[in-house]
């Protein structure tokens, strides 16, 4: 089985179908924008930077294969799509960031006299290939940061007991991981004593792709249900809980996989830190507070079926909203690429 979400080489693009994961391993080829949104829109690939990267990519395979007359009517083409890709899951922001970075970048090389149509192009291109190698050594920077910052608060060098929530991992980024990046950077520096991934219902990222990655990669960790935390944290002396994010708003509020809210109140009555691992492309200081966050609501199948079996009675309504948002004020800290800061550290330290 493999732990490589996205595959790029030559300008060709494969997304690993994650709605048949553990089970098989298959991977899509995605030909352009409309795949793109297809297998986003879908959950095939998912996680807030792994959608980014794939819907930017999708982009430049597709433009690579098309014929533009002027770099007007590339400006125009690449504008629209990055848009229309934005729309395909709303709460994450990552992709919305990248595509007003990408849109700035259009317009000024279509400015530059200097710069023909085809390098316009090959350029474009490229600043979307970059994107791969930054998510993963931003995913790297991010685990130093927060694994330094655990450790902080531990005495000598006693090991560490974690709780995490949804999938973060390689399958949810470039690879490497937000939150599971922190957690392999401890067992790299062989502190981590165990870690306790939670089902996270109705989608089970965290039965299916954590609970794989922790296994592939041999990390003490057990399997429990959402509704088992606080009993967990009643009866296991838990050092921290470390979640991702999908968007961060200016004053720390985060939006992340529904669930993560109920741990943070339930880590806060307990007195375990609650940290929030994110790349700087999750924070949104255009958003004040998470009061703004859209929060997407997804087909009721989700919760009513596993695969093509029925689990809830025939005829019941349900509400299935994919994210909540956890209140900055039980948040310890936001680990990212750049140190750990406080939810109220925010804006001073991103703001440019
Ligand atoms: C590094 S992934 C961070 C978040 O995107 C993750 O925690 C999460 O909520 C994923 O939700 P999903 O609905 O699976 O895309």
């Amino acid at each position: 089985m493999s732990l490589k979400a996205i595959r790029y080489e030559n300008n060709s693009l494969e997304i690993l179908d994650q709605l048949l994961l553990p089970a098989q391993s298959k991977y899509i080829q995605v030909k352009g924008v409309e795949d793109g949104w297809k297998v986003i829109n879908k959950m095939q690939v998912r996680g807030a930077p792994a959608i980014a990267i794939v819907g930017c990519l999708s982009l430049a395979v597709e433009i690579h294969n098309k014929h533009f007359e002027s770099k007007k009517e590339l400006r125009q083409d690449i504008e629209g799509k990055l848009n229309y890709l934005v729309s395909s899951r709303p709460t994450a922001v990552n992709m919305k960031i990248a595509a007003e970075e990408l849109i700035a970048l259009v317009n000024e090389y279509s400015k530059n006299a200097e710069l023909d149509l085809d390098t316009m192009k090959s350029n474009f291109i490229q600043s979307i290939e970059k994107m791969l190698e930054k998510d993963i050594a931003d995913n790297r920077a991010i685990g130093e940061h927060g694994a330094s910052k655990i450790l902080l608060s531990i005495p000598g060098d006693s090991l560490v007991r974690v709780i995490t929530h949804c999938n973060t991992g390689s399958l949810a980024t470039a690879g490497y991981g937000t939150a599971l990046g922190v957690i392999r950077m401890l067992h790299n520096m062989k502190r981590i004593e165990h870690v306790y991934c939670t089902e996270t219902r109705p989608y089970n990222q965290g039965a299916r792709l954590t609970a794989y990655e922790l296994v592939h990669d041999k990390i003490p960790s057990t399997l429990i249900c959402d509704s088992m935390v606080a009993a967990l944290m009643k009866h296991r002396n838990i050092s921290a809980v470390i979640v991702g994010a999908d968007r961060v708003a200016a004053n720390g509020d985060t939006a992340n996989k529904i669930g993560t809210y109920q741990i943070a109140v339930i880590a806060k009555h307990h007195g375990v830190p609650f940290y929030v691992a994110a790349p700087q492309t999750s924070i949104d200081l255009k958003i004040i507070s998470g009061d703004r966050i859209v929060i997407e609501e997804r087909p009721d199948r989700e919760m009513t079926h596993i695969g093509e079996h029925r689990i809830a009675a025939k005829g019941i309504p349900c509400w299935n909203p994919a994210f909540d948002v956890t209140p900055a004020s039980l948040i310890a800290g936001i680990i990212t690429e750049k140190g750990v800061f406080k939810p109220d550290e925010l804006v001073r330290e991103f703001a440019s």
